[in-house]
């Protein structure tokens, strides 16, 4: 387990190099150079090394091509230390930095901060002891390791010094010179060798650079639309079903060239859009995306940027665990895994809780601390919204779409078990692995229940706060799910907007206003989509006069776009944050925060006007699970040409109609039948739900029963509810 992941740390990362062939290519020679240990040990260790892995780490990907990319391996960010199965950053000090920092939001971590003393120097050295001594069976350096680190370490093992070739102890008189010079001839003349060769390889090196790219000194155009047009047969090779890869990645690489420098090195006759044109579908056969969607994510980024994101989509992020800290602390998990042979370190600096896996000897969905609920599996971008919405204690929390629940049991830990959060999720199927993890997890303040959340509103409202985790189209994740790539269509990104625009409006009627401590919304994808993101919050913000846009509180992510092909969004939407893969080597992510200021306009807090089984009809067709073939061709009626669209309210009716006809026809059931009939099974639907949620109430008149039930639980908590609900 963990064998073969990017060893990158998230997060928060070194400065990112955009993908560049030459660098990409330069950079394969430079590695290949430091490969031999021989000569590793020859050089000195210290400056060069640090440098050279300083230069590797801060080129996580490069040139690769398919089915199996001959990429540079991303470097390695930390060294392994050989005490310990901990990663060094680089640093000369083994130090965990557990907990170091200095913001607190949880009282166990702050705990544990205060066990390590106060001073932080004396903390460090803890971590170092405590690391240290759990090293005698956990040293995996006889395990055949493909990832084995020594190639980029910036220091071996322990702080063990680069010793000189020449000691003057062992010399001395001309006996010793003459020793001195002899090893000195030899020392020299292999030094010598050592240049020559390196020399010659980079020399090839970058002839072969030159052959690939048509590069030379820049004088050269690449000649790759009008080469694919004269020559029909190489047309074809590049495109058909058994393209030439290899010729396809150049083509690639070069067309990325031209559009940057597009004055300089476009052919006589061709436009930007020519070569757009081509790089989209040669992108397209390459990484196996429909056009549609290749053309979407290309037009996000800069070329070479976009050549990142895809480059990075081909390869898993690392895997992470968050420490329940309602069970255990970081340092503690850290130790036993350790001790099972886990080799891992902190996710990061902005994370007090996320442990990166490097490798495991053991099922980290099997062990005892597991199963125990000691850490839940999770990506380390979904930690970000629940950071982002910071759910304090006693409060009373809304996870609109909980399934299965990562972000639920992450907010309940930051409440620590005490408030109240209702975990909702339409999808009983996922609602079982939420209940399971709940359990698991050891959350006692958390109520589930299966509502389409566009409904809750009806159901309850005067939430502190309100999480939108939102069904999307999951183009932050395709390395997880790959799928995506051909299955997510034009219709997709017509049919989920809409879906999300309601559900944020839903989560905003939630929320009260007038909250003590709240007040706020947090809107979170796992896509990284206009549409689905930037183009939600603006209708959002459009609709409701009431909310505002915050900062999220998150100390990195790129800023959200304030305006795109066209369209100009809030000024503030810049607060929102973007995360990409190929930027902080985590999913792709959005995150939002809203604040209520106001009163929701009278009338508003309703979802669309359809009938509970309808409205759970819609929400299972809008669980990213792949291309419905009837919704497609339904909503490419109302597409338009561009890949890129707006759509508004009028549009979003039809379409929402258009669904909830089809689904009741291939239901069986007349969608022109008498609606009280609908609701007559809107009743039944309502008697599935939990008992928790029934508790709540299924109608707007048994609301004040809900919140009764809520009370009832936070008391049970031996929590004094604040705020009166
Ligand atoms: C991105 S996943 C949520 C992941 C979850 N927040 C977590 O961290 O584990 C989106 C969820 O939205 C749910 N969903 C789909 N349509 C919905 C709707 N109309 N109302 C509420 N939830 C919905 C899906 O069942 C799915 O579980």
């Amino acid at each position: 387990m963990g064998k073969g992941r990017s060893k990158h740390k998230q997060g928060l990362p070194d400065p990112i190099e955009m993908y560049h062939p030459h660098l990409a290519k330069k950079r394969k020679v430079d590695d290949d150079d430091v490969k031999p240990s021989k000569r590793a040990k020859e050089e000195k260790k210290t400056a060069t090394s640090i440098s050279r892995a300083r230069d590797n780490r801060a080129a996580p990907k490069a040139n690769g091509t398919k089915p199996k990319p001959t990429a540079t391996k991303p470097a390695k960010k930390g060294t392994k230390d050989t005490t310990s199965n901990i990663k060094t950053n680089g640093k000369k000090a083994v130090a965990l930095p557990l907990d170091s920092d200095a913001d607190s939001d949880d009282e166990i971590e702050e705990s544990e901060d205060e066990e390590e003393g106060g001073d932080s120097s004396t903390g460090k050295l803890a971590a170092v002891d405590f690391m240290g001594s759990s090293d005698d069976d956990l040293d995996d350096d006889d395990e055949p390791d493909l990832d084995d680190d020594s190639e980029n370490s910036v220091y071996d093992s322990g702080d063990e010094e680069a010793r000189p070739i020449f000691s003057d102890d062992d010399l001395s008189g001309s006996d010793a010179e003459e020793q001195l010079n002899a090893a000195n001839i030899e020392g020299l003349t292999r030094k010598l060798d050592l240049q020559i060769a390196r020399e010659a390889e980079e020399a090839e090196a970058e002839l072969q650079d030159q052959i690939a790219t048509n590069i030379g000194t820049g004088e050269i155009k690449p000649f790759v639309i009008g080469a694919a047009d004269d020559d029909a047969t190489n047309a074809t090779s590049l495109t058909s079903v058994a393209p030439d890869l290899a010729l396809l990645r150049t083509r690639i690489n070069d067309v990325v060239r031209v559009l940057e420098d597009f004055s300089n090195l476009c052919e006589d006759g061709r436009s930007r859009a020519d070569y757009t044109e081509q790089i989209i579908t040669d992108i397209s056969t390459y990484y196996g995306y429909n056009p549609y969607l290749a053309e979407k994510l290309f037009d996000l980024f800069s070329p070479s940027e976009a050549l990142s994101f895809f480059e990075a989509n081909e390869t898993p992020r690392p895997l992470v665990i968050r420490t329940n800290t309602l069970k255990t602390h970081r340092r503690d998990l850290a130790q036993v895994l350790i001790n099972r042979g886990v080799t891992l370190e902190p996710v990061g600096k902005w994370s007090k809780v996320g442990l990166q896996i490097f490798e495991s000897q053991v099922p980290l969905g099997a062990t005892p601390e597991y199963l125990a609920g000691h850490y839940i599996l999770q990506a380390a971008s979904s930690f970000l919204p629940v950071m982002a919405l910071a759910p304090q204690e006693n409060e009373r929390c809304l996870d609109m779409a909980a399934a299965p629940g990562g972000k639920t049991t992450y907010m309940a830990a930051l409440m620590k078990n005490t408030g109240c959060v209702f975990a909702n999720d339409p999808s009983k199927a996922r609602a079982k692995g939420l209940i399971g993890n709940i359990h698991r997890l050891g959350v006692r303040n958390t109520i589930v229940c299966s509502y389409d959340a566009r409904e809750f509103p009806k159901v309850m409202g005067g939430f502190d706060r309100v999480l939108l985790d939102a069904p999307c189209s999951g183009t932050g994740v395709i390395a997880k799910d790959a799928s995506v790539k051909t299955n997510k269509s034009e219709a997709d990104f017509l049919r989920l907007p809409h879906l999300q625009k309601q559900l944020l409006l839903a989560a905003i009627d939630s929320v009260d206003h007038a909250s003590k401590t709240g007040g706020y919304i947090v809107y979170s994808t796992c896509s990284v989509t206009v549409e689905e993101n930037e183009g939600v919050v603006e209708y959002a913000l459009r609709k409701r006069p009431n909310v505002r846009l915050v900062d999220t509180g998150l100390t990195f992510g790129v800023e959200g776009f304030v305006s795109y092909r066209g369209k100009t969004f809030n000024d503030k939407m810049r607060l929102t944050r973007r995360y990409y893969p190929h930027k902080y080597n985590v999913d792709g992510f959005f995150v939002a925060k809203l604040r209520k200021v106001g009163p929701s306009p009278a009338g508003s807090s309703t979802g669309p006007s359809v009938s509970a089984n309808g409205a759970e009809d819609m929400v299972m067709d809008a669980v990213p699970v792949g291309g419905d073939k009837e919704g497609e061709e339904g909503a490419a009626s109302t597409a338009v040409e561009s890949g890129f669209q707006w759509s508004d309210d009028e549009e979003d009716a039809k379409i929402i109609e258009k669904n909830l006809k089809r689904q009741k026809r291939r239901k069986g059931i007349d969608p022109r039948a008498d609606p009280s009939k609908a609701g007559a099974k809107e009743k039944k639907s309502k008697e599935d739900v939990s008992t928790a949620a029934k508790a709540a109430g299924s109608k707007k008149e048994k609301t004040t029963k809900a919140k009764g039930s809520v009370r009832a639980s936070s008391s049970q908590n031996g929590v004094k509810k604040k705020k009166s609900t």
